[in-house]
């Protein structure tokens, strides 16, 4: 039998204890490292004197290791941050260099805050990273439940419940906006710059998308931005591309390439220490950029207090307050499949006791102590976010092993107050017709009113002719939807010839597929 203590923060034990006795289990078959890390954690750690007990948290403790054997724990009490022996947290991402790069940028602010932990990144490769040829919208078709973006998002998820990861790492505008049950977006790092960029090809010398000349190939496979520089632009042309950053800019490149430009995130290219091959930003009226972009959404399990309290200072909340307006805009514009929306929007911090808050009278949701924790961005007084209070909150283990709960005290909140403005603009996919909508910016006070802000503009947009565009869209969107389909069951029934059981399985599936896209079941389009 092994002695240890509650706060040696074993990780098989601790980090993984949502779904105790399943993921202790998983994680064991899964990660030995973490494992190593906490029977390397068990040997360095020597246990305090009895003296330095204190009486009010002499409680014994005793919970089960990830192996089922019972480890007695040496009695609870109060430890020094750096007697404290590391937790490993594992934070998921996607197989790229632009997801390494960010989930590192995660883990390294995560680490400078909890100095005594250690903070391990891993990557998997996801649907939409294995599969770069087929259409997007055909490996998951249109469909409320499953929004075609969460293709990047699905299996990370999968792992994170699972207890495999305990913190992903997205680009948030590759992130649903509704989450799946049992996620939630714990913070938002500051953001970059949000906007768009042209970028083109070595050795041209053109500056700026009114330099090139009419019939260039711009490389580009995101709706928004082909809608809007049609609109704009209607000399031009655009064509998918898909892949990596890297790829991207190797296949412009090529000396065979018919690019002669790309549209990307300037964030992204800055992560990846690609900002040289920025040409020039391409901003509104021409392109207003996608909701979420340049930010990172921290994804956490719901519930997990101890990965939660660990995230505490890592978030942005004027980032997150932006964020809040426009993935809440979008969330009700979109209805299920990704539209060419694109948005602006500004923060402005005001004096809290002189302002007037402009959504008082929108009733909103009490904050509970289990509230997402984003409701409390920006408003929870920063002594509470040193990071000596993450393990010192009694709880952590349970006889029983359980998970350590999220804090049932409501933390001390602070007035903030911030004038928002958001700008959203939706296009027609061949952008013949636009709808743009600025509105005179509002005081804030919380993330939820900035979520109800953004919430208004998109219902205002609807009005405006908005509503108009995205029914469209979606009709177009299905018809396209159900040609690729049928003609991927010609395909299908050419190759499997009646032969192979594997293809004739394929081909059912897609003919299933065909039936559902038909079926009445998928009448639901844009609220
Ligand atoms: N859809 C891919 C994607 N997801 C996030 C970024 C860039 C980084 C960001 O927007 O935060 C990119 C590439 C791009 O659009 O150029």
């Amino acid at each position: 039998m092994q002695q240890t203590c509650p706060h040696s923060t074993n990780p098989t034990s601790y980090s993984r204890s949502p779904v105790p006795s399943k993921m202790s289990t998983n994680h064991a078959s899964t990660s030995k490292s973490a494992l190593d890390a906490s029977r390397e954690a068990e040997s360095l750690f020597v246990p305090p004197a009895p003296a330095s007990r204190t009486d009010s948290s002499s409680e014994e403790y005793a919970y089960m290791n990830a192996t089922g054997s019972r480890i007695l724990s040496s009695t609870f009490f109060e430890l020094e941050p750096t007697l404290r022996p590391p937790t490993t947290f594992i934070l998921g991402t996607r197989k790229s260099e632009l997801a390494l790069t960010q989930t590192q940028l995660v883990a390294d602010a995560l680490s400078a805050y909890h100095v005594s932990n250690h903070f391990r990144v891993e990557w998997m490769k996801t649907l939409g990273d294995r599969n770069q040829q087929t259409p997007l919208h055909l490996l998951t078709p249109y469909s409320q439940q499953q929004p075609a973006k969460s293709l990047w998002t699905d299996e990370l998820e999968a792992k994170l419940g699972s207890g495999h990861f305990d913190i992903l790492v997205h680009s948030l505008k590759d992130v649903p906006t509704t989450l799946k049950e049992g996620c939630e977006i714990a913070c938002i790092p500051e953001r970059e710059d949000p906007g768009d960029a042209l970028v083109v090809r070595t050795g041209l010398i053109y500056q700026t998308l009114d330099d090139l000349p009419d019939g260039s190939i711009i490389g580009t496979g995101s709706v928004r931005r082909v809608a809007q520089l049609k609109r704009a632009y209607p000399k031009l042309k655009f064509e998918d591309m898909r892949g990596n950053l890297n790829t991207r800019l190797a296949k412009l490149d090529a000396p065979d390439s018919k690019y002669v430009a790309l549209i990307l995130a300037i964030a992204g290219l800055a992560r990846i220490n690609c900002g040289h091959r920025i040409t020039n930003p391409i901003r509104s009226p021409a392109l207003f950029h996608a909701v979420g972009q340049g930010a990172l959404g921290v994804e956490i399990r719901t519930g997990d207090g101890r990965v939660r309290e660990t995230m505490r200072g890592v978030g942005h909340w004027q980032t997150e307050w932006r964020c809040a307006a426009e993935r809440a805009c979008l969330r009700v514009l979109e209805g299920g499949c990704s539209v060419p929306v694109g948005v602006e929007s500004t923060l402005e911090e005001l004096d809290p006791e002189q302002a007037q808050g402009d959504l008082a009278g929108e009733t909103f949701s009490p904050l509970e102590p289990d509230s997402p924790m984003l409701w409390f961005s920006g408003i929870v007084e920063s002594s509470h976010r040193l990071p000596s209070s993450l393990p010192s909150t009694p709880g952590i283990a349970t006889p029983t092993g359980e998970a350590y709960p999220v804090n049932r005290v409501l933390p001390p909140l602070r007035k903030r107050a911030a004038k928002l403005s958001l700008s959203t603009c939706v296009t027609s996919l061949d952008g013949s017709s636009q709808v743009v909508h600025s509105p005179e910016p509002v005081v804030v006070r919380n993330y939820q009113e900035a979520e109800r802000f953004g919430e208004l503009c998109a219902k205002k947009i609807k009005q405006l002719g908005g509503k108009e565009i995205l029914d469209e869209v979606t009709r177009i969107r299905r018809e396209r939807e159900r040609k690729d389909l049928e003609r991927a069951i010609e395909k299908s029934r050419e190759q499997a010839g009646g032969t192979k059981q594997k293809d004739g399985d394929e081909h059912q599936g897609l003919q299933g597929l065909l039936q559902s896209l038909n079926g009445p079941e998928r009448s639901e389009g844009f609220q």
